[in-house]
This record gives structure tokens, C-alpha cells and sequence, in this order.
């Protein structure tokens, strides 16, 4: 049967627990929110990138470049104790949408960076 510490000050080792799930769920939700803002600002970068490689007719995906990312960021997770495979499981996902939203662009406009389409243009 657990002691009952109400005589002392000491929290309860429940509420312990509590507050060290809480402590480490606050910087959980703050590293989430980064990564979202951090995904927001690529997404600026590759929509730019989508837009001019429409305009100068250049392919939606490149190969080459995807593969010197992918090495890069393997180094980058084994020094940081992440697993590879993880890093690049992830950057493959995130570039699979960043290549259809270039190929979206590429159908849809002539590749304008300001958010509007050829149509709009007149
Ligand atoms: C953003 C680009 O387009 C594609 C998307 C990439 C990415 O999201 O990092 C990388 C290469 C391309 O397949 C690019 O060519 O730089």
C-alpha cells in the first residue's frame, strides 16, 4: 500500500510524474511547433523554386540534387544520433509533395511567383 505524504511537503510521486510528463510534453509541443514553421518556410522556398523551373521549362524533379540531399542528411543524423534510414525516409516524403506541387505548377501556370495564374494574367 502506498504512504500517504501529506504531513510533508513533498508532492506525491504521482504528481512528480505529472509534472515531468508536463515539463517534457511543453518542449515537445514547442519542437513541433518549430518544425511546422520550419516545413512552412521550405514550402516558401520550393514553391519559388517550382514557379521558376516552370518558367525556364526545367523538370519538376532532379534526381541528382535529391541524391546528394539525401547523403548529406544521413551524415547530418548520424552525428546527431538519428536514425539514417529515419532522415531519409522523411526528406523523400517531403519531397515527394514539393515534386507535385511542381508538377501542379507546371501544368497550371507559366510559372508566375506572385500566386496568380496565366488565366488571371490575361
Ligand atoms: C526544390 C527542388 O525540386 C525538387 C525538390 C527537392 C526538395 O524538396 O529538396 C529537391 C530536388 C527536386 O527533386 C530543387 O530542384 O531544388
Amino acid at each position: 500500500m502506498r504512504m500517504n505524504n501529506t504531513a510533508s511537503s513533498a508532492p506525491e510521486p504521482d504528481a512528480v510524474v505529472r509534472e515531468e510528463l508536463t515539463r517534457l510534453r511543453e518542449s515537445i509541443d514547442n519542437i513541433d511547433a518549430a518544425v511546422v514553421h520550419m516545413l512552412a518556410e521550405r514550402f516558401k522556398c520550393t514553391q519559388q523554386v517550382g514557379h521558376l523551373k516552370a518558367r525556364h521549362h526545367l523538370p519538376p524533379a532532379d534526381a541528382q540534387r535529391e541524391a546528394r540531399q539525401i547523403a548529406r542528411l544521413r551524415q547530418l543524423a548520424e552525428n546527431a544520433k538519428l536514425d539514417p534510414a529515419f532522415a531519409e525516409k522523411l526528406l523523400n516524403f517531403i519531397i515527394a509533395e514539393v515534386i507535385r506541387h511542381h508538377e501542379t505548377i507546371a501544368g497550371n501556370t507559366d510559372g508566375n511567383t506572385d500566386g496568380s495564374d496565366a488565366a488571371d494574367v490575361g
